[in-house]
């Protein structure tokens, strides 16, 4: 069997990976607040932990791993968007334009993610349907003395957990120096998070022991994740933004809710997509959306394909130089593995260097190797999801305009091929192929390769074709 290996943020190591059950491992990734579209940077961890969840399952079988992600529907971003929506004059009640919100976000984020060949979770839980759930985790917290209520607001009490800190390697004392932590009347200690909070009128809330309220962020995973994973699982994966406080304060919640489970044995962070050296995020502004990419015709392996050519821990930045080179590899190895069986097996060094902390570039660089072997190509590009059948519609579905009608790319380059073939003939006839001449180097301005032997004429579209340069030489 393949020896997984992973660095494990809680023990900064690069540890052998050994699931606490091979028949079911088990993956919980942070998923998104559903308020707006997903940035780019947004989609790194999707695409770089949807491999390591297509490696589990080679090394443990397919039905042997559990993938969940949750949506965070519950938060003030959503609150706001809806507020600005009923203000601007839109019909219905504030809970409705916020459920209406949420449902768009959570559709506008399937349609992006599939469109990056990221395979769906197995469960993707919505933070609303578990309060019941946060509550009994917030009650059991209460009890062991962990948590305390006030003025309608539970807090856990950061230092009744011996262990706070451990995972971003930071102590208490000097996270309250240098964190801007919040000090407000009804905490016993500034370092103290919320886990239940009041709802205001009119606003979502929820029934509880403490009043009509909701829940803090951080709650959420832990109860969505005991829940659907148990009180120990193999792996937690989030944003290296994510480790200090959302992460510790999981680890807290967690461990003193349910001291006899491990919560997660394994955490991974991935690196940030950056611009010009700062975090892509929504709150710098710095950001553009999967969609605008797509919008853009920029192909969503491409895009899969620039985020997994940099290693997950390393900050990478987008570049449009990174995408084309993404899309001239994409395209020759669609031409060369076109009507080819994919072979049963990806090449073994593919698994080898995904097995090695996940080194997505490393595997990258062995498909390279691979022209003379198309169908070995195929398996392993397929294995990191790309030249997945479902996204090579880029490849054809350009249009071109002709006598002002939308004509297929691939219509337009058949006719073109009819076309050359005849002037042909007829310049053989003729012995002048001055006429041929000119139609192959209008083609290949317009970004098309032509090849002509014995047997005919072919005509292969090159990724930068002009499709309206295209329609003008019929
Ligand atoms: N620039 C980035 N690069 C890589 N991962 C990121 C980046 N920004 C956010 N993430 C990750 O995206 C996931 C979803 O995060 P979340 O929904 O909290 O982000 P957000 O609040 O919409 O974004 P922002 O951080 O821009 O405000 C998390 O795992 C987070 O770590
Ligand atoms: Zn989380």
């Amino acid at each position: 069997m393949v020896q997984i290996r992973l660095t494990n943020t809680r023990t900064r190591r690069k540890e052998d990976f050994r699931p606490i059950d091979a028949d079911n491992v088990r993956l919980y990734l942070c998923g998104p607040t559903v308020y707006d579209r997903a940035h780019l940077g947004n989609a790194r961890p999707v695409v770089v932990f949807d491999v390591l969840v297509r490696l589990l399952r080679h090394v443990y079988g397919a039905d042997h791993v559990t993938y969940v992600r949750n949506f965070t529907d519950v938060d003030d971003k959503i609150n706001a968007t809806a507020l600005a929506r009923q203000q601007a004059g839109a019909p219905g009640t504030l809970e409705d334009l916020i459920r209406e919100r949420t449902h768009e976000t959570i559709g506008w984020y399937h349609a992006d993610m599939d469109a990056l060949g990221a395979t769906r979770p197995d469960r993707e839980p919505r933070a609303t349907d578990y309060i019941a759930q946060m509550i009994a985790m917030i009650e059991q917290l209460i009890a062991g003395g962990h948590a305390y209520a006030r003025d309608g607001h539970v807090l856990f009490r950061v230092r009744s957990y011996k262990d706070y800190g451990k995972l971003s390697g930071r102590s208490v004392d000097d996270m309250i120096a240098g964190a801007r932590v919040e000090v407000a009347p009804f905490k016993e200690d500034p370092m103290d998070f919320v886990l239940w909070k009041p709802s205001d009128q009119g606003l979502p809330g929820w029934d509880s022991p403490w009043g009509r309220g909701r829940p803090g962020w951080h709650i959420e995973c832990s109860a969505m994740s005991y829940e659907l994973l148990g009180d120990s699982f193999d792996i937690h994966a989030g944003g290296i933004d994510l480790q200090f406080p959302h992460h510790e304060n999981e680890i807290a919640q967690s461990c003193c809710a349910h001291p006899h489970g491990d919560f997660a044995r394994t955490w991974l962070h991935n690196e940030m997509l950056q611009v010009e050296g700062k975090k892509m995020s929504k709150s710098l502004g710095n950001f553009f959306t999967v969609r605008d990419l797509l919008d853009k015709r920029i192909p969503g392996e491409v895009i899969r394909f620039v985020l997994l050519s940099t290693h997950y821990r390393k900050p990478m930045d987008w570049t449009d130089d990174k995408a084309r080179a993404a899309e001239d590899a994409l395209w020759d190895w669609r031409v060369l593995t076109k009507g080819v069986e994919p072979a049963s097996e990806p090449d073994p060094r593919v698994i080898e260097a995904l097995a090695d902390d996940l080194n997505t570039a490393g595997a990258i660089s062995v498909l390279y190797t691979l022209k003379d072997d198309p169908a070995r190509l195929l398996a392993s590009a397929r294995f990191l999801g790309l030249l997945l059948p479902g996204l090579g519609d880029w490849m054809t579905g350009d249009l071109a305009v002709i006598d002002s009608q939308s004509v297929p790319v691939k219509d337009v380059l058949a006719a073109l091929t009819g076309k050359l073939t005849d002037l042909r003939a007829a310049a053989m006839a003729a012995k002048d192929f001055s006429a041929v001449d000119a139609l192959k180097a209008a083609l290949t301005e317009a970004g098309v390769e032509v090849r002509m032997s014995k047997t005919g004429v072919e005509l292969i579209a090159g990724p930068r074709i002009d499709a309206g340069k295209l329609g003008m030489l019929l």
